[in-house]
């Protein structure tokens, strides 16, 4: 089976959520490839020192938008986007165009802690699936 990829993404309110959910699921996350917005991913490098991650521009600067690239050419297979709602983002339009696609091609997506926690069991089956 082909490695799978995933995509994390977390705004600034949500960092520190998402820097404990990769810590917590480590040995989970390291046989994937991982793609990142910028800061994003140098939070995730900083708390799991043992995962490869690929790290693209900030979200502002078009991160977000090569996520959704990535997702158009089929090649993220999950995005774990940690989403602040209580906030204006500059870069909106890329916030609701990366969930848009992720919709358009039907990639699972969890926007908040509780559905990844229910969506990381699903890769660890994949895991095991494999082993
Ligand atoms: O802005 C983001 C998502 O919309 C995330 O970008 P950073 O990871 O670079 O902060």
């Amino acid at each position: 089976m082909d490695k799978l990829t995933l995509a994390l993404v977390a705004h600034d309110a949500k960092k520190d959520d998402m820097a404990r959910f990769a810590a917590m699921h480590e040995a989970t996350l390291r046989p994937f490839a991982i793609f990142a917005t910028g800061t994003t991913g140098a939070r995730v490098m900083e708390h799991c020192p043992t995962l490869s991650v690929t790290r693209l521009k900030s979200g502002p600067l078009g991160g977000d938008q090569q996520i959704g690239a990535m997702i158009a050419d089929g090649k993220i297979d999950a995005l774990f986007f940690f989403v602040d709602p209580l906030s204006p983002h500059p870069h909106d339009v890329d916030v609701k165009a990366l969930m848009r696609l992720a919709l358009v091609y039907d990639i699972p997506m969890a926007l908040n802690p509780a559905t990844a926690e229910r969506l990381i069991e699903t890769f660890k089956a994949h895991i095991a699936q494999e082993a």
